[in-house]
């Protein structure tokens, strides 16, 4: 799938990242339920301890993507250029810390290229290298990755948006329902989420309240 930049800003909106470490209960039901509650991106990152590997990643990763392909909810995966390639997912996800974005770009052709970006600087590298969106952050503390680098929160993307940059631009980073909107009105086209759909009791109701929050900031 080869979304247009106006279809990848809208896809941005609620993008649900999940892994199995991440998950109370099955990651595939957690993943339906997220979809019905109307989250419109999602990434696979099957990180930390705990995480699956080999045969068993690859087994599930088929099984959420068969999941969002029945909801035309596009895949990304997240770091693993090859397992995104063996099951053709629609994109990849990679940090300043991972494989270089013009050997990815390279072996990816024309499927999604999402970028990290931390400050101005890695935002302006990261469109050089020919990203089709960032995911700027931590805009708050977050758990969920243990090795953040300092929260910088929405403001960075303020000043992103200052520098008359147009790329799309997801924030991430501990962004829970009473948090949304702030990273909306600092420029973000839609809010990263992981903890906060992916350990409720109720993922549905937290994806839906979350779009909301989203919704009513543009
Ligand atoms: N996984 C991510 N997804 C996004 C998203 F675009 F979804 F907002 N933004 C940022 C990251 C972080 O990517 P990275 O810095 O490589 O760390 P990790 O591989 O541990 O996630
Ligand atoms: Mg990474």
């Amino acid at each position: 799938m080869n979304l247009s930049e106006k279809r990848i800003k809208e896809s941005l909106k609620l993008y649900f990242v999940m892994g199995s470490v991440n998950c109370l209960k099955d990651p595939a039901t957690v993943l339906q339920e997220a979809i019905a509650g109307g989250i419109t991106l999602f990434q696979f990152r099957e990180k930390g301890n705990g995480a699956k590997t080999g045969y068993e990643k690859i087994s599930l990763a088929k099984k959420l993507q068969a999941i969002c392909k029945q909801h035309d909810i596009p895949f990304i995966v997240n770091d693993d250029i090859d397992l995104a390639l063996q099951i053709d997912a629609d994109g990849v996800h990679i940090g300043q810390e991972d494989e270089d974005p013009l050997k990815v770009r390279k072996k990816i052709g024309s499927k999604i290229l999402g970028i990290s970006a931390h400050n101005l600087e890695e935002a302006q590298k990261a469109i050089e290298h020919g990203a089709d969106y960032l995911g700027v952050g931590p805009m708050y503390f977050t758990s969920t990755k243990t090795d953040i680098r300092e929260v910088k929160g929405p403001e960075v993307i303020k000043i992103i948006r200052m520098n008359d940059i147009q790329i799309p631009i997801v924030g991430i980073g501990g962004i829970k329902q009473n948090l949304a909107r702030n990273v909306i009105k600092a420029g973000a086209d839609g809010v990263a989420i992981i903890s906060a759909i992916s350990q409720s009791p109720d993922p549905k109701l937290a994806a839906k309240q979350l779009l909301n929050e989203v919704e009513m900031a543009f």
